[in-house]
């Protein structure tokens, strides 16, 4: 086994990925070939309705490919059980329907459900990583408060408090800082990357936060009409890649900046 085999935590094999109705397949984008290694703070990129969410779900199970491979740690995902499954990754989506009534607590605590007993009992050792992914979160002094009392951007914080608890190798999350200022913007991608420096997790997000992905994260998904590029922020910079992330004209990429901005 040679070391990048080792630490590979996601890969996909040829993934087509899309929607089937009662008549047609409707492809989003084909053969995407990616890797994910542990550690690694991975960001997909690209503009609205290019597939980010769609490839995440597939990414996460979810959602079935279309064709070709999604393997966690080097097992297909459709053998492996749903248990198993929520043990191996965990999975923040934007508007996820979750019970407000229930304490910040008791939200953070669900993350610890494939690891509870029948009765959802929790244990010392479940009581540990639910303080621990409030502290890591910094979250708390929110800990006793209601759901339905918190900001959106406090409620997207306890929503990553949950997957932390559910200790996973890998963490997929869609939008994870969408309704956060660009304090709280910079604040939850730093924690994230934080976050696999000391856990060796691998932690891969959708984002419209091109500018701070391209400053944090180890390596970049960028999704255009049915094509995907993959590198390191340096790699896709050198190579030119994001120069044709948005239509010609309005923004443009500053290479001396390695930033976006609108062209005057
Ligand atoms: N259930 C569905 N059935 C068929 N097509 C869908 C379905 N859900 C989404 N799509 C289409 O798939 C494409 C990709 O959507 P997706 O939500 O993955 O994009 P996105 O990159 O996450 O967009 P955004 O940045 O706006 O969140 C869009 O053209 C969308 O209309």
């Amino acid at each position: 086994m040679d070391q990048t085999e080792k630490h590979s935590i996601l890969k996909t094999i040829n993934l087509d990925i899309g929607y089937r109705n009662k008549t047609e397949k409707i492809l989003i984008t084909e053969a995407i070939n990616i890797e994910v290694n542990e550690g690694e703070l991975v960001a997909v990129i690209g503009v609205n309705g290019v597939g980010k969410s769609t490839f995440l779900r597939t990414l996460s199970g979810v959602q079935a490919a279309l064709n070709g491979k999604v393997l966690v740690k080097n097992e297909q995902i459709q053998q492996i059980d749903s248990l198993e499954l929520a043990s191996l990754v965990s999975l923040v989506l934007t508007e996820q329907p979750i019970s407000k009534n229930l304490s910040v607590f008791e939200l953070v605590a669900l993350g610890r459900q494939p690891y509870t007993n029948w009765i959802g009992r929790l244990s010392k050792n479940d009581l540990r990583q639910i303080k621990k992914s409030l502290q890591n979160v910094g979250i708390e002094d929110l800990q006793n408060k209601k759901c339905y009392e918190l900001s959106d951007g406090q409620l997207q914080k306890v929503l990553i408090a949950r997957a932390i608890a559910q200790n996973t190798p890998l963490v997929i999350l869609d939008e994870p800082t969408t309704h956060l200022d660009l304090y709280h913007k910079a604040y939850v991608l730093k924690l994230l990357k934080k976050l696999t420096r000391k856990t060796n997790k691998a932690i891969i997000f959708a984002s419209h936060e091109i500018n701070l992905a391209i400053q944090l994260c180890d390596k970049i998904i960028l999704m255009q009409n049915n094509k995907v590029t993959t590198g390191s922020p340096k790699e896709l910079l050198e190579s030119g890649a994001f120069s044709t992330v948005f239509p010609e004209g309005l923004i443009v990429f500053d290479k001396a900046s390695a930033s976006f901005k609108i062209n005057p």
